[in-house]
């Protein structure tokens, strides 16, 4: 596991500021203070453990950058701390194959460097597939990303790109020249977004661009953003940086939007929206579970609310288990619901079943205490109804479970 960050830094200050931004990023700071002992460290680990470096250009014992040298010949990605800004020691850094350089001028940058480990952990399992027809430009933008550990491809034209494309399902960001196939790449672009969203997939246009054109014609045609040729390095990473924070915060927002804050189980909106988009065309033989638990109350007010926040999560486990395979979703309080597409009343009868069974049989541990639970059931099967009839009449059958003596299913066919 790559979990370890070599930290290469002569001040003490700022050699615990660095530690305190990776352990902050959930990685395990191995600090220390000059090139020599930086060597025998790393000669005493196994490196597979290292992430990243994270190096002073300055050190008493490695005062040209030579502890950049070291760590970049070790196969370490490598980021840089300065406390010098002038364009010799820039060009100095940016000659050498850095991840990124920082200079210690301002707070930010300690921010930058916290976003920036924890990206180079997330970015393992990221791909990104550049499509661009020069071979210089195209190894060059291979080479920073490479540093970056993403999964880099790469393509000199649409074919190819659409080949990995359908390959390799993990590829979130693409970079996409004006110039390939006869400066075909906006079309390229707009023909793209027919299959991706800006959300699923982030596209940046680039161009050399004389004209001043072409940055708007990018974006209306479907990219998300635009980055004039010949670029430096940091602009490039910025851009690649913030697309894909873009991407993985609108996926956040997706997620507790379409999720139950307390047991992760998809919420009832959420629910509905996956019945009516993935099984519009396939009303036959479906079945609807409405899952209530018995006696709730008394479980919160014998063992308090915590206790009933833990058997909701207990019992949200098992429902995800059992029917991970059908959409599923907490309707509120302590009901949940399960929809059986595709299968036969007496399937969906036996899996319901024996959910009630497993409940009943798992008592939840809270604290000290063993708190033993059942479930009410109401199941419905059809060959034709609409989601809403189906839940009505589960809720009839649910209040007759209930009104029976509960821990029971009640079914019947509509
Ligand atoms: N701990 C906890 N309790 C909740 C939550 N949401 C709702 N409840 C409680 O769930 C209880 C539901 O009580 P009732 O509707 O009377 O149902 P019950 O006690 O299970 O009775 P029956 O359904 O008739 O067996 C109420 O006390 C709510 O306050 C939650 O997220 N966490």
């Amino acid at each position: 596991m790559q979990t370890k960050v070599l930290v290469i830094e002569s001040s003490q200050k700022g050699l615990q500021l660095v530690s305190k931004l990776v352990r902050k990023a959930g990685l395990i700071p191995v600090g220390v203070s000059s090139l020599t002992e930086a060597q025998v460290r790393f000669s005493l680990s196994t490196p597979e453990e290292y992430l990243c470096a994270v190096v002073a250009y300055s050190l008493p014992d490695a005062p040209h950058g030579e502890a950049i040298d070291f760590t970049i010949s070790a196969f370490m990605p490598t980021i840089v701390v300065t406390d010098r800004a002038d364009a010799e020691t820039r060009k100095a850094i940016l000659g050498r194959e850095i991840v990124d350089y920082l200079v210690k001028d301002n707070h930010q940058i300690y921010d930058y460097l916290s976003r920036l480990l924890a990206r180079l952990d997330k970015n393992k399992s990221i791909g990104v597939l550049v499509v661009d027809d020069k071979r210089k430009s195209r190894t060059a933008m291979v080479s920073l990303l490479r540093r970056h550990n993403f999964l880099v491809y790469s393509a000199n034209g649409q074919d190819e790109a659409m080949a990995y494309l359908s390959d390799n399902p993990h590829i979130q960001l693409m970079l996409v020249d004006y110039s390939i196939d006869g400066n075909e790449g906006i079309h390229f672009i707009a023909e793209l977004r027919r299959a991706y969203s800006k959300e699923e997939m982030a596209i940046i246009g680039i161009a050399e661009d004389r004209t001043g054109l072409l940055p708007a014609t990018f974006l209306k045609s479907g990219a998300n953003d635009f980055l004039r040729s010949p670029f430096c390095h940091e602009e490039f990473l910025c851009r690649v940086m913030q697309n894909l924070e873009l991407l993985e915060n609108v996926e956040t927002l997706r997620r507790v939007a379409n999720s139950d804050y307390l047991t992760g189980l998809p919420n009832r909106r959420h629910f509905f929206f996956t019945i009516a988009t993935q099984y519009r065309q396939q009303a036959d033989n479906q079945a609807l579970a409405l899952i209530d638990l018995d006696h709730f109350k008394s479980v919160n007010d014998t063992y308090g609310h915590d206790a009933g926040d833990a058997v909701l999560k207990t019992v949200a486990e098992l429902i995800a288990s059992l029917f991970s395979d059908v959409p599923v979703a907490r309707f509120g309080g302590e009901e949940f619901c399960v929809y059986l597409p595709f299968q036969s009343a007496q399937e969906a009868q036996k899996r319901v079943e024996d959910f009630r069974l497993l409940v009943s049989e798992t008592p939840v541990l809270y604290k000290d205490k063993l708190l033993s639970i059942t479930s009410s059931i109401g199941l419905v099967f059809t060959h034709g109804e609409n989601i809403e009839t189906l839940l009505t009449e589960a809720d009839k059958l649910l209040y007759k479970a209930k009104s029976s003596g509960r821990n029971q299913v009640c079914a019947r066919s509509i």
